[in-house]
């Protein structure tokens, strides 16, 4: 089976439940604390072993109790962890805080992932050349990103997420580039110095193949996806109509299972369409590696 190796964040998510944000200065009561796994990287690890897909997670916690948390789900859903380094610094911690009415503010302390810079990935070097296909996100140092990307043998999937200034050659190696309307936008103008401000989603697309890139994929919410696979033209994937509970995650559901898909040898399309049903999938349930699907779990289906 193919070898898919994800390096990125793994972090400890902290959740709690406010009537209203704090003013500067002021202190509130929330309600329970809720832990929960997370990281961009962690979360699309567990998203493509949680569907079949054989993964392999390089990263970074530290030795705290905040690591069993992180780590958790990895296990559970049978990632190789040998590969995650234990580390004397803590496991990175997004503190996330909910208010009545649904807008959240969400501070990262970086914690251990902030270590895997070019020499941390260094040591990994022999799962990363050898894999199918590589898996990264922004989450950790540049340094760390752009020494994987040039270790890369197989496929790199980037998804420029969070936005995050990184060297050419890593937006241009990628294939797919994974990005939202945002990161496309500022993908577009590290690679040409161009504002694209003003111009449509598919011109966006069209402009990141035009300028080098292998391919590429925008997710655009209940929207759904444009796909480019750098030949052709681009192609529009819809999103499947579901009741949305929390669409926290969705995107890096989206990614994982584009990836299981890629690493089966699906065309990028065919990926896309796959990872649109599970993306949507996610949004059905509550939080983010706790809402991916297994192969037990019924699809929903995309419109004809
Ligand atoms: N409301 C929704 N209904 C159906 N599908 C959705 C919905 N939201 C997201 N999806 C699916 O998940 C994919 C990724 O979502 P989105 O574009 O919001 O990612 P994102 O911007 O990376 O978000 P996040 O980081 O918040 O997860 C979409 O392309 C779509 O296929």
């Amino acid at each position: 089976m193919s070898q898919v190796v994800i390096v990125g964040s793994i972090n400890a998510d902290l959740a709690v439940d406010v009537e209203r944000h704090p003013l500067p200065g002021e202190t509130l009561h929330g309600s329970d604390v809720v832990y929960s796994p997370g990281g961009k990287g962690a979360n699309q690890a567990v998203a493509a072993a949680s569907l079949g897909a054989n993964v392999t997670m390089v990263g970074a916690v530290g030795n705290d109790a905040n690591a069993e948390v992180a780590l958790e789900r990895l296990a559970a859903s049978a990632v190789d962890r040998s590969r995650i380094r234990r580390t004397d610094a803590p496991t990175g911690l997004a503190i996330v805080v909910v208010d009545e009415r649904g807008e959240n503010t969400i501070i990262v302390a970086p914690g251990a992932n902030a270590l895997m810079d070019a020499a941390m990935v260094e040591e990994a070097a022999d799962v990363v050349r050898e894999a199918d296909v590589v898996v990264m996100q922004a989450e950790i140092p540049v340094s760390g990103i752009e020494r994987a990307a040039e270790l890369v043998a197989g496929r790199l999937v980037f998804n420029l997420a969070p936005v995050t200034e990184v060297p050419r050659e890593v937006l241009r190696r990628a294939d797919p580039l994974v990005v939202n309307e945002h990161e496309g936008r500022l993908a577009l103008r590290m690679l040409t110095g161009r504002d694209a401000a003003d111009s449509t989603d598919e011109a966006i697309v069209d402009g990141l193949v035009a300028a080098g890139c292998r391919s590429v994929v925008m997710t655009l919410g209940s929207r759904g996806s444009i796909v480019h696979d750098g030949s052709g033209g681009a192609a529009a994937i819809p999103s499947a109509k579901v009741d949305v509970v929390d669409s926290t995650g969705a995107g890096d559901a989206f990614v994982g299972a584009l990836v299981k898909g890629l690493a089966e040898g699906a065309t990028l399309v065919d990926a896309a369409r796959y990872a649109s049903r599970v993306g949507a999938f996610a949004c059905t349930r509550k939080g983010a590696q706790t809402s991916y699907p297994t192969t037990a779990d019924p699809l929903p289906e995309l419109p004809a």
